[in-house]
């Protein structure tokens, strides 16, 4: 592969811009819109999050994840019912459901059905880059959208993250370096997401997160993403201040994702 070829995160771009035109001949945003009205209201993802976190727990965002780029099948017996009904059950604060369908194997329908089998608040994890997608989070019943540094200009991530918070969601913004938690601090949202995986190299080191946080302001609430395999991993999070966690492929892998959940975290 020459050292032009474009990334992977650019390959999902570039898939969600025809993603996007696709989808608006079938459904107008006007639709989405009507849609996103008849919703039942928001759960506070934010609020679970920080609930664990002032009862002295861990606040873990458990993600209901079939696929991904860098490893591929995660999880045969994709149940995201089940899943759901699992991670409330192990002690979950919220859940994370993809719904990139080509490169995650994900589903909008995973999303309705995960959010319908539990109580608990769900952010809808996809690479989120036109206003058309935060209407859309809504109408299918996200309370929480992901906006990543890495994939927006400054400009549209604030417009999508005034969008979505319009439409009574919350936002959590995903940075990987210092350049990008510069652009994330401009916004008001308190959710701030290390990934420490580079998504142009599937590279993924906690140090990412370590190195991150002098930089980051009080009332932030920091969450550690990717890459969280162990207690130990765990442990260390928390001997650093880092009481929130997203995590996939540690508990996807599980025969029972909740039981691996509360095995790890509790
Ligand atoms: O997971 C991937 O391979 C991936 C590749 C390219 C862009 C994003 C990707 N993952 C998204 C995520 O951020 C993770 O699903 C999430 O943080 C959970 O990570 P893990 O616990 O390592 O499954």
């Amino acid at each position: 592969m020459s050292s032009c070829a474009p990334t992977v995160l650019r390959r999902i771009l570039n898939r969600k811009a025809e993603e996007v035109a696709e989808r608006s001949r079938s459904v107008s945003i006007a639709d989405l819109e009507t849609m996103a009205r008849e919703q039942s209201a928001p759960r506070g993802f934010h609020a679970s999050m920080q609930a664990r976190i002032a009862k002295g727990d861990p606040a873990v965002i458990a993600e209901v994840k079939k696929a991904s780029p860098s490893k591929g099948l995660l999880r045969a017996d994709f149940d995201p019912v089940a899943i759901a009904q699992s991670y409330e059950k192990g002690g979950a604060a919220c859940l994370s459901v993809l719904t990139d369908r080509d490169f995650f194997q994900g589903h909008e329908d995973y999303l309705k059905a995960a959010r319908g089998a539990c109580s608990l608040p769900v952010i809808r994890k996809d690479f989120l880059m036109d206003p058309y997608h935060i209407t859309e989070a809504r109408a299918i019943g996200a309370d929480c959208v992901l906006l990543i540094v890495a994939a927006l200009e400054f400009s549209l991530m604030r417009d999508l993250h005034d969008q979505a918070r319009d439409l009574g969601m919350d936002v959590l913004v995903e940075v990987h370096d210092e350049v990008e938690l510069e652009q994330a601090l401009q916004l008001s949202t308190p959710l701030l997401g290390i990934n420490n995986r580079n998504l142009h190299t599937f590279e993924v080191s906690l140090d990412n997160t370590y190195r991150l946080l002098a930089e980051i302001p009080a009332d932030k609430l920091v969450i550690t993403e990717s890459g969280i395999h162990s207690r130990e991993d765990v442990v260390a999070m928390r001997e650093h201040d880092v009481h929130a966690f997203l995590v996939g492929e540690a508990f996807m892998r599980a025969t029972e994702p909740g039981e691996q959940l509360r095995s790890l975290f509790f």
